[in-house]
């Protein structure tokens, strides 16, 4: 499994199957903003509600391989496993990124459990040994990666964004951008605020 992250704007993302472990895939899927096509004969209440809120696009029927042609992503969780197998054959074949939820072999992508801290993101995955494991591990850097990383992070996007414009030699680049991940940074926003000031006098934005 190589791990990655995939900006899913604009891509079509289809879930078969309309129970709560859909419900689950889907409000996910939500946290990022991603609106999903369910196709799935019966469809769970919340489901409908979110499809109600145009939060994701509902097709009732049973999974076929039209529903998914022209998808970039697909996870199958129905209960119906001979559909399940069908459809991941061909999806794979096709070079779709496939979640089968049953039987993670016969996909090949799985959902890690992450932490979101504003641009941070930590991803726990166990490779399908233990979800609960990784839920547990994720759970347990919370506290230790807590909300201060959120505005630390966005100290470093910004402060990153006018190293590139205004920083030309690499080697100075780099003296710069690494001095700036020191953790002491995260505990003193005063020391962000002379960092800042010491960059903008030795570069300044003409
Ligand atoms: C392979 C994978 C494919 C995929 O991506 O779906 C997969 C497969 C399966 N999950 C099953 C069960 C459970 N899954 C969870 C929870 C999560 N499952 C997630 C991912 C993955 N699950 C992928 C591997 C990721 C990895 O290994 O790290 C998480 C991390 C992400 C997410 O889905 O959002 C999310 C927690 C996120 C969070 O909390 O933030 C819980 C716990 C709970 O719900 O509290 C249970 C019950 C207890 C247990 O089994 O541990 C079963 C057995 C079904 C059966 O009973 O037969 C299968 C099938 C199989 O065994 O392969
Ligand atoms: N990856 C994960 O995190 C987990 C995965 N699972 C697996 O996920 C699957 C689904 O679990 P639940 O939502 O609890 O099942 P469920 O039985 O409650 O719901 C199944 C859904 O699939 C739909 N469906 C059935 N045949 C279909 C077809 N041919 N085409 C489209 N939709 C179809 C049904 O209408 C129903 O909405 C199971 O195979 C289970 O083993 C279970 C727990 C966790």
């Amino acid at each position: 499994m190589f791990p990655i992250m995939i900006d899913l704007t604009d891509q079509k993302i289809v879930i078969a199957g309309g129970g709560p472990i859909a419900l689950h895939k889907i409000e996910n899927l939500l946290r990022f903003g991603i609106c999903a096509h369910i196709v799935s004969p019966e469809i769970h209440p919340s489901i409908e509600q979110l499809a109600a809120n145009e939060k994701v696009i509902l097709h009732r029927k049973k999974v076929e391989w039209s529903d998914l042609k022209d998808a970039f992503l697909i996870m199958l969780v129905t209960d119906d496993k001979e559909a399940n197998e069908r459809m991941a054959t061909l999806a794979k074949k096709h070079g779709k990124l496939v979640v089968h939820a049953e039987h993670n072999d016969l996909g090949n992508a799985q959902i890690p459990a992450v932490l979101i801290r504003g641009k941070l993101m930590i991803s726990v995955s166990t490779g399908g040994a233990s979800p609960t494991l990784s839920k547990n591990i994720r759970n347990h850097l919370e506290d230790q990666f807590d909300e201060r990383y959120e505005e630390y992070l966005d100290f470093l996007y910004e402060t990153r964004q006018y190293i590139k414009k205004h920083v030309d030699s690499r080697h100075e680049r780099r003296i710069w951008l690494k001095k700036a991940a020191d953790l002491h940074y995260l505990d003193h926003p005063e020391e962000r605020d002379r960092y800042i000031a010491e960059l903008t006098s030795a570069y300044p934005d003409l």
